[in-house]
């Protein structure tokens, strides 16, 4: 493994109750902003899960900060150093704004005495630092998850998974948003987001992997996948219509409804 990459993924196949969702996925990650984009379903949520050690492979290795994960042992080792936005994240819903960001910081065993200082500091960076003490209960969709990006990144971990960090914040959150992943990157971390916004990976991605069908599509800088448009590929700039080019020209796989 080259001495920089945070993640490493080797033939990794996951998937739930005997359905293979991503089949010998072969992944390195280095410190930076790489975007996770791909349709409804692609595999994002679960590859995700299986790099913040929640699910663990089914087969195939990952390898986190250059080690092995191979076991509960391993995984508690590095999920000090890992930072998790899940898509949908739970709450106690009576916790202060405070309480839950601290209580994140003491899970990923951020040191007491540096716990105070840490949640102020993640309050700060998501513009949540005068709200710190309303109710989980009472926030706004946009200001929930600004609450959990606070606590993904409380204790500045080296590597930070945000699975739609952007759903439901206003445009000025956004450009914030950009600004802050971007900062912790230049600060070392590796910073993953998944997303179906091309316009904050051209923004803020220094790399972009493109997934489809538990398959990477398309690997490279967000200029790279805008040079795969083609004048007849669906989409609104270069981004967009190199994404459509790199899914293969198609309409994303739609999930069934219920
Ligand atoms: N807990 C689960 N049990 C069974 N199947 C699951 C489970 N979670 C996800 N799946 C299935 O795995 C596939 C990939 O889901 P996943 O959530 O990883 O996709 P995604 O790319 O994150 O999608 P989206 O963009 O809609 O969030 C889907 O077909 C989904 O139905």
């Amino acid at each position: 493994m080259t001495t920089d990459s945070i993640v490493r993924l080797t033939s990794l196949t996951q998937g739930y109750s005997g359905r293979r969702i991503i089949e010998n996925l072969d992944l390195s990650i280095k410190p930076g902003v790489t975007g996770l984009l791909g349709p409804n379903g692609a595999g994002k949520t679960t590859l995700f899960r299986t790099l913040a050690t929640i699910a663990p492979p089914q087969s195939g290795q990952l390898e986190l900060f250059g080690s092995p994960v191979t076991n509960e042992r391993t995984a508690r080792r590095v999920r000090r150093r890992i930072g998790y936005l899940p898509q949908d994240f739970g709450y106690y819903p009576a916790f202060s704004i405070a309480d839950f960001v601290r209580y994140c910081a003491w899970l990923r065993e951020v040191p007491s005495k540096q716990a105070d200082s840490a949640t102020k500091e993640a309050l700060a960076a998501v513009g949540l630092a005068d709200r710190a003490r309303d109710r989980m209960k009472s926030l706004s969709g946009g200001m929930l998850r600004r609450a959990g990006i606070a606590a993904a990144i409380v204790g500045s971990p080296a590597l930070l998974l945000l699975d739609e960090p952007t759903v439901g914040l206003d445009p000025a959150q956004r450009l914030d948003f950009r600004k802050l992943i971007r900062s912790l990157a230049r600060a070392g971390a590796a910073v993953v987001l998944s997303t179906h916004l091309v316009e904050d990976v051209g923004a803020a991605c220094d790399t972009v992997f493109v997934l489809s069908d538990g398959q990477i599509r398309h690997s490279g800088t967000p200029q790279q996948l805008a040079e795969l448009a083609t004048p007849t590929a669906p989409g609104d700039s270069p981004l967009e219509r190199g994404y459509m080019e790199a899914l293969g020209n198609s309409r994303p796989s739609q999930e069934t409804p219920c």
